[in-house]
């Protein structure tokens, strides 16, 4: 596993491996190799990458994981707690904390950061079909859908959520079938009104799962998913780094509410089988 991320702050270090990324330090700014033809730079703060990134297509090799195999998750060990599974069926929603591994969550946000530099997220829109149009003031978040063989990262979050739909069905027999995510972009000051995840004209969303990319978020930065649990008070979770929540896509009005600084998530929806 990757161990060179000391302290609270991202650390540029997991870009040093493998070494075809030859990772290099020169007029102020990080570089790395693409391909023959290509480099990536970026400059490194508090935060991950910002300023002057200039990408090129492809980056996939930047965001290499530092591990030959990257680990497999075991669906027994310490990724889906039965306390989760619990919590999920007896409220609707459930939480749990340090769901990724750190490193992990860190490799995460600093791809969805340098693809959002890149233009890569686009604004979400609201409405369905050919209704659909940009609302900022309902919803603010820039995304962008995850592909598989994106990047070792992406591909990592991919199989641990597999392991969470097989749980997920196991438990409760949901006849999950897909999973689908996107990466998330709050800027500051960007919000999504309070809706529900599933569609009139299509219910196929059953288990809406939200993975936080922030790894040193305070609460008075506001940026809480705010739950509103039919016939409870409301409840909001903080967008703490590799925390997981889960909730019924059908059955809980959500918002999210605006931060003073960016907020970055993966968010992603457990969907049935069409029929
Ligand atoms: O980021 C969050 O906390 C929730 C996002 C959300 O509700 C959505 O994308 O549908
Ligand atoms: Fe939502």
């Amino acid at each position: 596993m990757v161990t060179d991320f000391p302290g609270s702050s991202p650390s540029v270090n997991f870009m040093k491996a493998p070494p075809g990324n030859d990772l290099k330090e020169y007029n102020g700014a990080w570089h790395v190799r693409i391909n023959d033809q290509w480099r990536l730079s970026f400059k490194w703060g508090e935060n991950g990458p910002y300023d002057d990134i200039v990408v090129h297509t492809p980056i996939r090799k930047a965001f290499q994981m530092h591990t030959d195999t990257p680990a497999i998750p075991s669906s027994t060990g310490p990724w889906l707690h039965q306390l989760t599974l619990d919590d999920l069926a007896t409220h609707g929603w459930s939480r749990q904390n340090h769901f990724l591994p750190r490193e992990l969550t860190l490799a995460l946000a600093a791809e969805c950061r340098v693809l959002a530099a890149g233009g890569a997220l686009g604004f979400a829109a609201v409405g369905r079909g050919t209704g659909q149009t940009l609302r900022p003031e309902i919803r603010g978040d820039r995304t962008l859908w995850l592909e598989a063989g994106q990047s070792d990262a992406c591909d990592l979050y991919r199989r641990i959520m597999e392991t969470l739909r097989l749980a997920l069905n196991r438990a409760f027999f949901l006849g999950l079938d897909d999973y689908e995510s996107h990466f998330a972009l709050y800027a500051p000051g960007a919000s999504y009104s309070r809706h529900l995840d599933r569609f009139r004209d299509d219910d196929l969303r059953i288990v809406s799962a939200v993975i936080y990319l922030n790894p040193d978020w305070l609460p008075g930065q506001g940026g809480a998913l705010r739950l509103h649990p039919p016939g409870e008070p409301a409840r909001d979770v903080v967008p703490l780094g590799s925390r997981l929540v889960l909730f019924m896509s059908a059955e809980m009005p959500h918002e999210v509410l605006p931060a003073t600084r960016e907020r970055l998530s993966l968010a992603g929806w457990f969907r049935r089988r069409a029929p």
